[in-house]
């Protein structure tokens, strides 16, 4: 039996031919268009820090995670290793169980937690380290279920979106649409915010849904259909992945602070903004702290 450190000891292989330009690195591509975590994590991290500081400094957490998976997956695709690929995947698992943790609005816990975010995140956890033990059994389907989990992201914030264009109607739901929470108060300008926030929002998720979309029609055809690939001579789907995945985290994080600061913080101006300028046609979304009640 090889030692979990042996290159090639994994029983994941994806399309990319192996050692074609290194003896050192099994995959090339794969492995370099990593390189986008290493680059968003710390970026992120510096243009959210006002906002971090305010909110909660366990997002910090959730940045140093996400940096943390763009290491191991360049790790994992060098090596082809079974430790590569085992650290590649638990660090996804704990990178969205944070997530989780901090960000799922409350209206989505299981009913039997009432609206208790303590009890929720022990809940979390248990699954969490009781999952991790679980992926040494049949390493073959992690990746499968990580995507499921991700699928249901996906299905959270395509609610939050429904919440946003059903402004209009009365809602009996226990979970309050975001844009039906109106602010009481007489000043025009934290409606003003409301409707600008709300727009932000919208854009953001209609952008995000589609990068996911790509991402995963990417991962799956790399996986489905590499003879089809290599026999056009572009088996580099994978890495097509690392690179749009890696984008949603940014526009993740946003969507969801935003959707947080209704809850959590509803008194602070928040605005989108995006590195390196707004005025670009691509750039990275950020949230930065506004004057509170400023008018837009
Ligand atoms: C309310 C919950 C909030 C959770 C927020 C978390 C947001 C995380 C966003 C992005 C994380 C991306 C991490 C990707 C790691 C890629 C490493 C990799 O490629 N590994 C592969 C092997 O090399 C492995 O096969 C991939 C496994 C599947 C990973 C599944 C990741 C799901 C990401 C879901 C993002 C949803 C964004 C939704 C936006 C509308
Ligand atoms: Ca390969
Ligand atoms: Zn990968």
């Amino acid at each position: 039996m090889p030692s979990i450190f042996a290159y090639q000891s994994s029983e994941v292989d994806w399309c990319e031919p192996n050692f074609q330009y290194s003896q050192l690195v099994a995959e090339f591509y794969n492995t370099f268009s990593n390189v986008t975590f290493l680059v968003f994590g710390p970026l992120m991290t510096f243009l959210m820090h006002p906002y971090i500081q305010k909110r909660s400094r366990y997002i910090y957490v959730l940045f140093i995670l996400f940096t943390i998976t763009g290491l191991f997956s360049m790790y994992f695709h060098m090596t082809l290793s079974f430790l590569g690929q085992m650290l590649d995947e638990i660090a996804i698992l704990w990178l969205l169980a944070s997530g989780y943790s901090i960000w799922l609005p409350c209206c989505y816990f299981p009913t039997f937690l009432g609206q208790n975010r303590s009890w929720y995140i022990s809940l979390i956890v248990t699954i969490t380290l009781v999952s991790t033990c679980l992926s040494f059994l049949k390493p073959t389907i992690n990746a499968y279920a990580l995507n499921t989990i991700g699928l249901h992201i996906v299905y959270i914030v395509v609610q939050e979106y429904k919440k946003l264009r059903g402004s209009c109607k009365n809602s009996t739901e226990s979970c309050v649409p975001f844009t039906q929470i109106l602010p009481t108060s007489p000043r025009g300008s934290i409606l003003c915010n409301y409707m600008t926030k709300n727009k932000e929002l919208r854009h953001l998720i209609e952008v995000s849904t589609v990068i996911w979309a790509l991402a995963i029609t990417s991962w799956i055809s790399d996986r489905l259909f590499c003879s089809f690939w290599q026999w056009i001579n572009f088996p580099y789907l994978h890495g097509i992945w690392h690179v749009l995945i890696s984008f949603t985290f940014p526009y993740g994080m946003v969507i969801l602070a935003l959707v947080d600061s209704t809850y959590e913080m509803p008194d602070q101006t928040i605005k989108v903004r995006y590195w390196p300028r707004d005025t670009w046609p691509v750039g990275l979304p950020y949230v930065e702290l506004g004057d509170d009640h400023k008018s837009c």
